[in-house]
Parts: structure tokens; C-alpha cells; sequence
């Protein structure tokens, strides 16, 4: 559950502080799959950032699962963005590691050791077992984002952040990526937050949330 009060995020712009986000208050239910959109530049990857421990914010709480994460040290909110799954737009995958590494590479980095079978079990669910030797370069971009799910996934995150996944794909492959990605955070109990600028994909998780003129609403 993500409960957001009154948040304030100012950015240098020349010589003036400009609010990017501005008393921002939003709530989103445990489990529950909601959709980021709004206007370029009006805030949108600011606020996953934020939620997602990248950034501080100037005022304002971010209380996840009963956290207000912006109390949390650097310690603490380094162990907290251990525990996130978070998606990018440009994949982010590391291009000298097969699949399967790239897969299991940041869990084991945070001490956690996924089983073979698991990682198995989701690149199957993803289409994607038959490439876990592969090299990223050697995939097409819907298979890398696939690689990308199933890295945020294999920590079994309660939350998943997800920034424009589907930025770099066709319509086609848009819905079916956003489909799977729906069906594996329904399966596994997951709150899903995706930014996206197709009205579309907005549409087909359980609620929209716009971010205008520095405030969220719906
Ligand atoms: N590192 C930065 N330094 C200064 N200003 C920034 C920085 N990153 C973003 N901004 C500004 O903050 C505002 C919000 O940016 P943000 O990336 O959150 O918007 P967005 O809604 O995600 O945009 P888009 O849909 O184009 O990705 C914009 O005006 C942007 O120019």
C-alpha cells in the first residue's frame, strides 16, 4: 500500500527553485494496479523516483506498508529499494551478461540467491527460457523487457515500479508485455505503478492516476 501526503519536489531551473510536484497527495490500495500519465515533463518519472527511494523529496510523507520512507536514512532507504522490482524504458540490462545472469545479477548482489527452478519457472512464463543463455544484444526489445520483468520479479517485490516499459515497443508488443506484466503482479499479489503515455495501457490496469498542474488526480 503507497500513501503519499502533500509532497513538495523543487528542481533548479536557471536561478529559481521550480516546483515539479506540489502538495501531492495520492493512495494507492495493497495490490491494487494503477497507471501514471500526464503531459511530458509534468512529473511523472520524478514521482516514480521519489516513491521509489531514487530521490528525497523537499517536504511531504511516502508511507509504504506503514513506512514513511522519507524518515529512512541512506542506510535504510538502500535496503528498502532492495525489496522494490523496478522496470526502465531502455531495459537497463547489462550487455556482457547472458539472460540468466542478468536475471539473478542484482538479487545476488543483495544476498539473495534465487533457485534455478525459479528463475526457470518465470522465464517460461515470460517466453523467455529458451533465451537464458543468450546475450541481450541478441534479443529483440520485447524479449528484453521480458528479461526485465523477470528481473524485477525474481526478488518477489510488493511493489513494482515501472517507468514507460513499453516506450521502445510497438502497439503490438506494448499489450502483450503490459499483459503478462498484469498477470504475473495479479498472481503474485504485487501493487503495480506504471507510468505510460498510451491512453490504452492507462485504460487497462485498475485506475488512472494524471499528474497535472504539479497535483495527481483520479
Ligand atoms: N535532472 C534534472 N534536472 C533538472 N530538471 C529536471 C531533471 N529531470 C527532470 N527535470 C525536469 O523536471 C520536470 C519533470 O520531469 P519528469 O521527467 O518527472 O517528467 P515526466 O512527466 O516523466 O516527462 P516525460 O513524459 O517526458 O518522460 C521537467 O520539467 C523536467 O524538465
Amino acid at each position: 500500500m503507497v500513501e503519499v501526503q502533500n509532497l513538495v519536489f523543487t528542481r533548479r531551473d536557471g536561478d529559481l527553485n521550480r516546483a515539479v510536484l506540489d502538495e501531492l497527495s495520492l493512495s494507492i490500495a495493497a495490490k491494487e494496479q494503477v497507471s501514471i500519465v500526464g503531459d511530458s515533463g509534468s512529473g511523472k518519472t520524478t514521482l516514480i523516483h521519489l516513491i521509489g527511494g531514487l530521490l528525497r523529496p523537499d517536504s511531504g510523507s511516502i508511507v509504504i506498508d506503514g513506512q514513511n520512507i522519507t524518515q529512512f536514512n541512506d542506510t535504510e532507504l538502500a535496503l528498502y529499494r532492495r525489496g522494490l522490482g523496478m522496470i526502465f524504458q531502455h531495459y537497463q540490462l547489462l550487455a556482457p551478461l547472458s539472460v540468466y545472469d542478468n536475471i539473478v545479477f542484482q538479487a545476488q548482489l543483495n544476498q539473495l540467491n534465487p533457485k534455478q527452478s525459479d528463475v526457470n519457472a518465470l522465464a517460461e512464463r515470460l517466453g523467455i527460457l529458451h533465451k537464458l543463455t543468450a546475450l541481450p544484444q541478441q534479443l529483440s526489445g520485447g524479449e528484453q523487457q521480458r528479461v526485465g520483468i523477470a528481473r524485477a520479479m525474481i526478488n518477489k517485490p510488493k511493489l513494482l515500479l515501472a517507468d514507460e516499459p513499453t516506450g521502445n515497443l510497438n502497439a503490438a508488443k506494448s499489450e502483450e508485455v503490459v499483459s503478462l506484466l498484469r498477470e504475473l503482479c495479479e498472481e503474485q499479489g504485487v501493487n503495480l505503478l506504471m507510468v505510460t503515455h498510451s491512453q490504452h495501457l492507462a485504460d487497462s490496469l485498475d485506475r488512472k492516476i494524471t499528474i497535472q498542474n504539479n497535483r495527481a488526480y483520479g
